[in-house]
């Protein structure tokens, strides 16, 4: 059985920016999970990426297969393709992905993203463009929230250009409804971190999942995340989490949370943004973190290295 728990919501029109910062420090120190509302993207588009996506898990098998991710980590990847937690017993979990990785400005002949074609994908692109477009904004707002809420610069994560040509992936995502008898207890989504600075995640509001707030407590307590419905807010609220690079960033202040989507029996949508750093940035425990009583726990790493090596491990 699960626990269940509301999560911390930062309102990001608060004009108290300090305010704003500490509510996400917090956030970050006690679930590294939190809703934003008013966070400017728009609800149509929205609207639009969730009608896109459903478009394309609709194809037929064979027309998904035909944009597979490659080397490249770009494009569809089946169901039982990912396994993110290397543990599972299973072969892999149960949803089916669709990547996109940043869209090359001006010349689209360097863009080694996939994209489906014919007339109903028509806006397709388009539509996923904006969306990253505003994400990454909202991405880069919370980013400077976070900054301060570290008592650092507001803009110390551009900088340090962590944020020149961030590593942002765009990953579409669809979990089946019913599951056959032979995948009975596995995961829409197994157990994982997210890889690297933070994560913006928004779903259609069917339940699943949940997070552990301790990764290293035995047994594992897992709470269901409580959706914040349009009802509440002016708009569909954005769920932020952090990933592992801040993890390191901050010597394990901020939480990298375990999370997972168990399946519920009905078919589930979910758009998830991640913001990484750029590649060549180098991730080393910021001083305000450590001390000669607590040393950094994990050495310098260049931010491309480390997320390859993860990716690497979660596809064999
Ligand atoms: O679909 C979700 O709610 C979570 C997805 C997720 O954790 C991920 O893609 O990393
Ligand atoms: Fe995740």
């Amino acid at each position: 059985m699960a626990g269940s728990l509301d999560l911390p919501v930062v309102d990001l029109a608060s004009p108290d920016l300090r305010a704003a910062a500490e509510s996400v420090r917090q956030a970050c120190v006690e679930h590294g999970f939190f809703y934003v509302t008013n966070h400017g993207v728009d609800r149509g588009l929205l609207e639009a990426v969730f009608a896109e996506s459903k478009r394309f898990f609709d194809l037929p098998m064979e027309e998904k297969m035909a944009l597979q991710r490659g080397a490249n980590h770009r494009g569809y990847t089946p169901p039982y393709a990912e396994k993110l937690d290397a543990s599972s017993e299973f072969v892999g979990d149960l949803k089916e992905s669709f990547y996109i990785g940043p869209i090359e400005d001006g010349d689209m002949q360097n863009d080694v993203n996939q994209w489906p074609s014919g007339e109903c994908f028509s806006s397709w692109k388009e539509t996923m463009k904006l969306y990253i477009e505003s994400a990454m904004y909202t991405g880069k707002r919370i980013v400077s929230l976070i900054a301060l809420g570290l008592d650092l610069d507001i803009e110390f994560f551009q900088k340090i250009g962590a944020l020149d040509c961030p590593s942002t992936f765009l990953r579409l995502l669809h979990y089946p409804g019913e599951v056959s008898e032979s995948d009975s207890g596995n995961y829409g989504a197994s157990a994982h971190s997210d890889y690297g600075l933070i994560t913006l995640l928004v779903t259609d509001g069917t339940p699943g999942l949940q997070i552990c707030r301790e990764k290293d407590r035995n047994p594992q307590l897992w709470e269901d995340v409580h959706h914040v419905d349009g009802s509440y807010v002016a708009c569909r609220a954005l769920i932020v989490n952090i990933g592992d690079l801040l993890e390191r960033w901050t010597n394990c202040v901020f939480r990298s949370t375990l999370h997972r989507v168990v399946a519920v029996g009905k078919e589930r949508y979910s758009i998830a943004f991640f913001l990484d750093p750029n590649p060549d940035t180098v991730v080393r425990c910021l001083e305000s973190c450590c001390s000669e009583a607590c040393p950094p726990r994990f050495p310098p790493i260049r931010s491309g290295n480390y997320i390859a090596g993860r990716i690497n491990s979660t596809y064999k």
